[in-house]
């Protein structure tokens, strides 16, 4: 079975991919300090909780976090006798090359979804991701990523809101009932809510109009869902796209060796 690891800013996640489907997904935080051997006693416990057998034979990586890379390598090499592809390295290749600034290091997981997302919905798209950052990763006609948006993540916006701010306290992301809050809570509900609304439809509609071509919108990440219930932001919601696109860089990889 093939491991996929999609290691973000705040979060790490593991997904077992059986060939045909997801076998199971776990998530932890992410921390350079973690070990290969605590990886592995985290990670064995929790498929036998599921009832599955760590029976892997290749692992792939997406990290945003150079520095955890090392301890997943030892990880794969250590306990399931693999060296893993990292996406970003030389010799990880991608079904298509990006066409930006020389130079540039495009974020792992950016190149990940767009690699997902045009697999799965062919050319001219525009991928949006609410992680630690709000990404958005422009995917070409031939399933190249040529450039995006990068801006503030939705839980670092609030967390900054209450960090900066002595009466502001620390709220959850929720939906507010309407748009003028007569409590600090849902003032601030509605401005990072309906802040993010107008952030994720003004950035699509200058992206479209700059690239001038009919352009998909897919909506991935924790928040994604939370706001396709406010406008219509997106023709597709998917939560497994980072690994889907994991998925099939590894197959690439594989077909083109
Ligand atoms: N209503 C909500 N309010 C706050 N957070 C939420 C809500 N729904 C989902 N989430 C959060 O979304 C997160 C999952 O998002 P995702 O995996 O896309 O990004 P991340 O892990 O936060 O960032 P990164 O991938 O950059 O590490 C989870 O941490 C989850 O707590
Ligand atoms: C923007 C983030 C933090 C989103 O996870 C990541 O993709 C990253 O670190 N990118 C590097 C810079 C770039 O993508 O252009
Ligand atoms: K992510």
């Amino acid at each position: 079975m093939l491991l996929c690891i999609d290691c973000g800013n705040t979060n790490t996640v593991f997904s077992v991919w059986d060939g045909r489907s997801f076998v199971c997904t776990l998530r932890t935080s992410t921390e350079h300090q973690r070990t290969a051997d605590q990886y592995f006693v985290w990670f064995s416990t929790l498929l036998r909780h599921n009832g599955i057998e760590p029976d892997i034979s290749e692992v792939i990586i997406s990290s945003t976090v150079p520095r955890v890379v090392f301890n997943l390598r030892v990880f794969a090499d250590r306990y399931f006798g693999t060296r893993p592809l990292v996406v970003g390295k030389p010799e990880c290749k991608l079904p298509t090359a990006p066409r930006v600034d020389a130079g540039t290091q495009v974020g792992p997981d950016r190149l990940v979804n767009a690699a997902g997302a045009y697999e799965r919905h062919g050319g001219e798209l525009i991928v949006v991701d609410f992680g630690t950052a709000t990404t958005f990763d422009v995917v070409a006609a031939d399933g190249a990523y040529v450039g995006g948006v990068i801006a503030p993540g939705v839980n670092l916006s609030l967390e900054a809101l209450h960090a900066a701010a002595a009466a502001l306290p620390h709220v959850d992301i929720t939906k507010p009932q309407a748009v003028i809050g007569t409590n600090t809570v849902a003032c601030m509900q509605s401005g990072i809510f309906w802040g993010y609304v107008g952030l994720v439809r003004e950035i699509c509609t200058r992206i479209r109009a700059e690239y001038d071509r009919p352009m998909r919108v897919i909506g991935t990440g924790g928040l994604a869902p939370l706001f396709s219930t406010a406008d219509v932001l997106f023709d597709s919601v998917e939560d497994d796209l980072t690994m889907h696109g994991l998925t099939v860089i590894h197959r690439y990889n594989k077909e083109n060796p």
